[in-house]
């Protein structure tokens, strides 16, 4: 969560020339409410399953840049379907680095709320495990999103010529 998905993902795009799709971004112009509008109202059970459905349907497209939301990668379902379609990059931050970045998430992320240090350190922790099932994994670190965009694009290039 918060590690820059969308906004490295849509600079990837923009440089490759591909589509670009925020699946946040499609879920909330489906309902036409923010993400934090969607969990007050539907809970966080419905939105997994939309989630899951969005992911689907553009997964199955080719030639897009897609960022996913950052817990969709703990559902199986999700993973099953973005490693079987999709060439799959995990950003990587550490807790150290990351933690520094919460200011910027708090409001916007439903998922922090009513949580403390100790426990939001705890889901970072426990997502890890998923994050790890993936097809290239670049540490952001103190990278600006440029920097990050354009590694992500040598390592595709990489992947491709070593097909
Ligand atoms: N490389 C970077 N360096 C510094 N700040 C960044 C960087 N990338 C993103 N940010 C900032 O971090 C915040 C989160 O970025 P972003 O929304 O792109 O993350 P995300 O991974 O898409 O989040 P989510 O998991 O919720 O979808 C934003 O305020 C963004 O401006
Ligand atoms: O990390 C998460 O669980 C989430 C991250 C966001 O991208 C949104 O998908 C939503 O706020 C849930
Ligand atoms: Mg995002």
């Amino acid at each position: 969560m918060g590690v820059g998905k969308t906004t490295i993902g849509s600079l990837v795009a923009q440089k490759l020339d591909r589509a670009f799709i925020d699946i946040d971004e499609e879920i909330e112009k489906q309902y036409n409410m923010s993400i934090n509008e969607i969990f007050a109202a539907h809970g966080e059970k419905a939105f997994r399953e939309i989630e899951k459905q969005t992911i689907r349907s553009f997964c199955e497209q080719p030639l897009k840049v897609i960022s996913l939301g950052g817990g969709a990668f703990m559902q199986p379902e999700v993973r099953e379907i973005c490693l079987a379609n999709c060439f799959v990059i995990y950003l990587e931050m550490s807790w150290e680095e990351w933690k520094e970045r919460l200011d910027l998430l708090i409001d916007t992320r439903p998922v922090l709320r009513g949580k403390d240090l100790k426990e939001i350190e705890e889901l970072f922790y426990k997502r890890q495990e998923a994050y790890a099932i993936n097809h290239s994994t670049l540490t952001v670190g103190s990278k600006s999103a440029e920097e990050a965009a354009d590694d992500i694009i040598e390592s595709v290039k990489l992947s491709e010529d070593l097909r």
